[in-house]
């Protein structure tokens, strides 16, 4: 059986789970487009030369009978809303991340899905889906370095463009790291701090870039990430874990070693496309697997709320200078971690 899947917003992630749906991954068809810009749908169906309905409305593709499932890869401040949707028609639905723009948007849709008594969102957080990450989970567990005193991370893109503004650092780019530490680590941030160090010239008006965001965790783990989203050189994600008898770093992507002219060398990618794209069709056959098995397992509606509460605290501490308190709900029994 073909699960058959509706994809909001056919931008630069959009297309590329479309393609991926279509081309690479099994069990599934993109078999409805939604855009604002609904040229824009209607020519990321016809490269792929598939039969897909276009519409110009997200509600209208969720109330779509054939539609069994949504995929929601639209503006960050649309999630919420296609998500509760899609939850109210009970279809499952893969909400990239954020889930939505604060704790209270996630806590909204956790309330939902709880509701509806089944999990029926997978939220985009495909970190915990790469191979380096889950070697460096694996070797933390084992106990290779012993105890994780410190995280040393960097969020690094080369460049961004004029609408992206210093909040976004924290909901759109952090919020990476704020799912995926919380995940290696098996714990629960305390408190958040955000230090502005000189900004690079290479920022636009409304964004200070860089930023250093230190984390505390319930066990006491201190975690320094640098956000520096016009960094110029690449695509670049560091993750260096500080145990108690050494040191285990995140593998960097595998690059042929050169040496000549002089230099030794290896590449830097340049895009998340590319440095994640495995992990993205891990993360999404297991949706569409999991969706079959009527049995979702990804990360939950509770990571994208728990990820964005210290988002909360994180853009609050942008603005107050202060270390500000992470302060979590209890979390239900509906979601076992
Ligand atoms: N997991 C990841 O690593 C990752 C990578 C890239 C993007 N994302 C997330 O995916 C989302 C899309 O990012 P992008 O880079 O593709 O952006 P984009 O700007 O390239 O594409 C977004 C698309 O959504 C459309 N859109 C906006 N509002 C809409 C609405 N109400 N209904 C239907 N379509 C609408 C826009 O017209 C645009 O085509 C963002 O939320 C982003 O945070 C996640
Ligand atoms: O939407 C993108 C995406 O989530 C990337 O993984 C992240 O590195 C970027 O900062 C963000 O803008």
């Amino acid at each position: 059986m073909m699960l058959k899947i509706g994809v909001i917003g056919a931008g630069a992630i959009g297309k590329e789970h479309i393609r991926r749906c279509s081309t690479v991954l099994q069990g599934a068809s993109i078999v409805a487009v939604s855009d604002i810009n609904a040229e824009g749908a209607r020519s990321a169906v016809t490269a792929l030369g598939l039969e897909a309905k276009i519409y110009d409305d997200g509600h209208a593709l969720i109330a779509d009978p054939e539609v069994q499932a949504v995929l929601v890869t639209s503006w960050d401040p649309t999630h919420e809303e296609f998500t509760l949707a899609a939850i109210a028609a009970g279809k499952p639905v893969f909400c990239e991340k954020p889930l939505a723009m604060s704790a209270e948007g996630c806590r909204r849709i956790v309330d939902a899905e709880m509701r509806a008594g089944r999990r029926l969102v997978q939220v985009g957080f495909m970190r915990p889906y790469d191979d380096g990450y889950q070697a460096l989970k694996q070797a933390i567990a084992q106990g290779e370095v012993g105890t994780p005193l410190m995280l040393h991370c960097a969020h690094r893109n080369a460049s961004v463009n004029e609408s992206y503004s210093t909040d976004m650092a924290i909901t759109n780019t952090l919020i990476h790291e704020l799912d995926v530490l919380r995940w290696l680590l098996n714990d629960d941030y305390v408190s958040a701090q955000v230090i502005f160090p000189r900004s690079t010239r290479n920022a636009h008006a409304n964004l200070r870039d860089p930023q250093i965001v230190l984390l505390e965790t319930r066990s006491g783990v201190r975690i320094d990430v640098e956000v520096f989203v016009n960094c110029q050189y690449g695509y670049d994600i560091q993750c260096e874990v500080v145990g108690e008898s050494g040191i285990a770093r995140l593998p960097e992507p595998a690059s042929v070693q050169m040496r000549k002219q002089a230099r030794l060398a290896t590449e830097i990618l340049t895009d998340w496309k590319d440095r994640f794209i495995r992990a993205y069709d891990v993360e999404l056959q297991a949706f569409i697997d999991d969706v079959k098995a009527d049995e979702l397992r990804g990360p939950s509606a509770w990571d994208g709320y728990a990820a964005s509460v210290a988002a909360d605290a994180c853009l609050k501490a942008q603005q107050s200078g202060s270390v500000e308190p992470v302060e979590m709900a209890p979390r239900p029994d509906f979601y076992p971690r």
